[in-house]
């Protein structure tokens, strides 16, 4: 049976954005801290030591009952059972990673556009990914802003769940909470927080997710 994603504060790894800590130091910290929706995200290691790291999480966010997500890599999501897997536009397109991953595991994919919106949510997305929606230097080879227009419009327009994402710091956390995405999600605001617990517990007041 496919669990549903939990609405509220959406949480990504970012190790060369950690202060010299590693990913799972710094999960750790965010499972602490009340984090329960976590994408695994790491562009630099191998296959192994992604895996590696994916299994300890893993056992972590069973003991937290966290939401666990995997950015790109569908065979690691499903030798280690993650709730979810996440694919960009130029990741295996939503039917083919579908077909390999069965109906079960929650697929979330990056949007920028309307139209990448409208397919992704008739074609079985579980949710959108909707962003960068500002200026973010956490990913190479990122979209230009797509701004709050486009937020607006996923909001208005989309009937499965919408990840804000991309810039989105507790400075301008409001003007996104506004728009009532059910996930806003945050990468560097919390990996190179110098106290993720507070970080966080802010965050989630701020936006009443006091899951
Ligand atoms: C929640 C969420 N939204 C967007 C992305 C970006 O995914 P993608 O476009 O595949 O880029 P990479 O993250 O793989 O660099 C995301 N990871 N999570
Ligand atoms: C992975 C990703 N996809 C779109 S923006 C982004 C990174 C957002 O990071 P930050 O919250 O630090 O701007
Ligand atoms: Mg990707």
């Amino acid at each position: 049976m496919k669990k549903q994603i939990p609405k509220g504060l959406y949480a990504i790894t970012a190790e060369n954005f950690s202060n010299g800590k590693d990913n799972i130091s710094v999960v750790k910290e965010m499972l602490d801290a009340g984090i329960k929706i976590l994408q695994y995200r790491d562009k630099y290691k191998t296959k192994l030591e992604k895996f590696k790291q994916c299994e300890i999480i893993r056992r972590l966010t069973l003991d937290y009952n966290v939401f666990f997500i995997i950015n790109d890599d569908i065979d690691i999501a499903l030798s280690i059972q993650s709730e979810g897997i996440h694919l960009g536009q130029d990741d295996l397109p939503l039917a083919k990673a579908r077909g390999i991953a069965g109906p079960d595991i929650t697929i979330g994919i990056s949007t920028h556009l309307p139209k990448q919106a409208l397919l992704a949510a008739e074609h079985g997305a579980d949710y959108i990914g909707v962003g960068p929606i500002y200026k973010t230097f956490t990913k190479d080879n990122v979209v230009d802003p797509v701004g709050l227009g486009y937020l607006d419009f996923c909001v208005k327009n989309i009937n499965i769940p919408k990840v804000a994402i991309g810039g989105i710091k507790f400075s301008n956390l409001l003007e996104i909470y506004r728009y009532n995405p059910e996930n806003i999600c945050m990468v560097t605001e919390i990996t190179a927080s110098e106290n993720i617990e507070f970080t966080v517990k802010k965050v989630k007041e701020a936006m009443n997710d006091y899951c």
